[in-house]
């Protein structure tokens, strides 16, 4: 959508919304009565989660067609890039998510980068790269760079020493080992109370309450320290203490749930690409060539492809019923009703309550999400911004610094690099012969902080400019607007995003492009009894569907991609392998497996 004035040269087109693309017999079947075949699978909704339910399905279960219901006119969700020109080009912005990690659950956007031939369109950002070494809070008045290795012992220990919102960390940390374990009638307590009482206030107000703005965008005073730390739950439970527990992990090796155990042997059994497993390892985060869009993309594009699947678009669902014989699932929309041996909802509870029209009580206990606005901004000058990965504002920021009540910036040309930062004559290594042995050879190369993969075309960029700008985010809301009757306008958007960086960055410019987004009720928000409430969504929806219908998404196992696509990947599997569930069976779970420790020079973990 135009949003800045200037035309916006869209990727995200309506492609595969067109009915073209359906196939006719499926478009047949999906509004028959007729019984399904025993295999075929309804999934409700075309965001991240439903496309990677899909795409598992497709490959785990050779048997089954899938038909993927979505209420909009387009899929992927809030994943949403899009090209903006400018004097000399266009940049590229992201509505939201703009990075992925390839660490834990990002180790299956590795895979599906691999597997949907996407490497070569993908920009790593490396481990020695600015965006991975600085990390900023803004307390009181100031960027606080976080301690790094890379700043060396005496740098961090002055910063330590020197900066009011290290106050008490250091005696806090030092002093966890001998505070009190909790009651054990406590069963769950907010971050914020948890580690206040472990370490203290402090380090609540000023560090984590930042740490969970960027996460979470919420309030660490009501977060779940059950859900969001369950391994330093469980440690105070077991061991006494945070790092009690973490000196157990370290010297016998972490002990992770059955599921996790299951998932980490998976992934380490993947046939990968060593040059793309290898670039992973020293990736901090990637995005692709045309942004975090291009996922979605190659994920419907491969769907399409296997003739298997059947897009639904602007058809919201209104009901999902047990089929008379119990054998399966009727979804019906406003063009009919079809009939499925079992379905996968990715909708939001807020959503999925709708899908049971009759009916009073509740299948998924409320659970709240919170509003944020994300402020894209384009600057003619380079460097407006310190080198690094952004900033993040605490809740202890004085009101006066942040009325504005931003939650933090992200400074998007660390990950976003233009051809400025891959010209040669700015390169570690000025010799492309040399760099093209090296990777014949099949190591490494490190082009300015990126990883160049796509030899022996020139690395990636984002933005196709002719001399590099400053990229920014700003992200508005969250937690702080939770009770509003009205959000801002794109007009009051811009003039806050616009009044924070000048007093925070001195940015006195006029951006030169810009978009501003509102994504509603975007991030769910795992406030104290998530757990619990989790739990009772599995046992209504166990006793409704009785295992045909299976939920996944981002409010029940993190809110990220990476964990989109992990929980597809989960409920898939149980399907594959006829474990009754609903997606929710392994919440709340007490068995655990020991992984290997990690000892020095080993970089993956093994169950023993
Ligand atoms: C667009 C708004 C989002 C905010 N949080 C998330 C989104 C999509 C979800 C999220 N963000 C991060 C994680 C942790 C896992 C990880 O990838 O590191 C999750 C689950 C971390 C993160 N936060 C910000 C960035 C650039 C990243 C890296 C991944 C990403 O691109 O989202 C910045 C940031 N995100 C939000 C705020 C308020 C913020 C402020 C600087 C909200």
């Amino acid at each position: 959508m135009l949003r800045n004035g200037l035309t916006t040269v869209s990727h995200l087109r309506p492609l595969y919304s067109q009915s073209s693309h359906l196939r006719i017999a499926d478009r047949l079947r999906a509004y028959s009565t007729e019984p399904a075949t025993s295999n075929d699978v309804a999934i409700l909704g075309g965001g991240i989660t439903g496309l990677a339910c899909a795409y598992y399905i497709t490959k785990e279960l050779p048997q089954a067609n899938v038909t993927i219901y979505e209420a909009s006119d387009r899929l992927g969700g809030w994943l949403s890039s899009k090209r903006v020109p400018v004097k000399d080009g266009n940049v590229l912005f992201e509505a939201g998510p703009r990075t992925l990690r390839p660490s834990s659950n990002g180790a299956l956007a590795g895979i599906l980068m691999q597997e949907l031939d996407l490497a070569k369109d993908a920009i790593f950002a490396q481990r020695t790269s600015p965006a991975a070494r600085n990390r900023f809070v803004y307390y009181p008045d100031h960027l606080v760079r976080m301690p790094h290795p890379s700043s060396g012992l005496f740098s961090n220990l002055y910063n330590l020493w020197s900066e009011p919102i290290f106050d008490g960390v250091l005696w806090g940390a030092a002093s966890e080992i001998f505070k009190p374990q909790r009651d054990e009638s406590l069963q769950d307590e907010s971050v914020g109370d948890f580690f206040a009482r472990r370490i203290g206030p402090n380090v609540v107000n000023r560090l984590l309450s930042g740490v969970l703005h960027g996460i979470y965008a919420g309030d660490v005073w009501k977060l779940s320290a059950k859900s969001l730390f369950p391994t330093q739950w469980r440690d105070e439970a077991q061991s006494g203490s945070i790092f009690g527990g973490f000196a157990k992990a370290r010297a016998d090796g972490p002990e992770v749930t059955k599921q996790e155990g299951e998932y980490v042997r998976a992934i380490k059994s993947h046939k990968w690409d060593p040059l793309l497993r290898d670039t992973l390892k020293d990736t901090t985060a990637f995005t692709f060539r045309d942004g975090l869009g291009m996922l979605s993309d190659g994920l419907v594009r491969h769907l399409v492809g296997t003739g298997r699947v059947n897009f639904q678009t602007s058809s919201p669902v209104q009901a999902v019923a047990m089929s008379e014989t119990g054998s399966g699932v009727t979804v019906k929309t406003e063009s009919g009703e079809a009939a499925f041996a079992n379905a996968i909802s990715t909708l939001s509870p807020k959503h999925l309550k709708n899908i049971r029209q009759a009916k009073a009580s509740e299948l998924v206990p409320a659970i709240p999400g919170v509003t944020v606005m994300t402020v894209n901004l384009y600057f003619r000058s380079p460097n407006l911004a310190p080198a690094g990965f952004g900033y993040l504002i605490p809740l202890a920021t004085p009101f006066e610094n942040n009325p504005e009540r931003a939650l933090g910036v992200v400074f998007d040309t660390a990950y976003s690099p233009s051809p400025d930062d891959v010209n040669m004559e700015n390169w570690h290594i000025s010799s492309p012969d040399q760099l093209k042995e090296a990777r014949d050879q099949g190591r490494l190369i490190n082009v300015n902080d990126f990883a160049w993969y796509n030899m022996p075309d020139r690395p990636n960029t984002q933005d196709d400019v002719k001399a590099r700008g400053t990229k920014l985010t700003v992200m508005l809301g969250g937690h702080y607007w939770d009770s509003w009757p009205a959000f801002p306008d794109e007009k009051e958007g811009l003039a806050l995003a616009k009044s924070l960086l000048e007093r925070h960055l001195g940015i006195k410019e006029e951006p030169e492009a810009w978009q501003v987004n509102l994504q509603s009720d975007c991030i769910p928000q795992y406030t104290v009894g998530h757990e619990q409430r989790l739990k009772t969504a599995h046992s209504n929806i166990s006793r409704e569907y009785k295992g045909r219908l299976r939920v996944a998404g981002n409010w029940m196992s993190g809110v990220g991609v990476n964990d989109c696509l992990r929980s597809a990947w989960d409920v898939v599997r149980s399907m594959k392998e006829g474990r009754y569930g609903t997606g929710l069976e392994h919440i709340g779970t007490n068995e655990y497996v020991r992984l290997k420790p990690i000892r020095p020079g080993q970089s993956t973990e093994q169950e023993q």
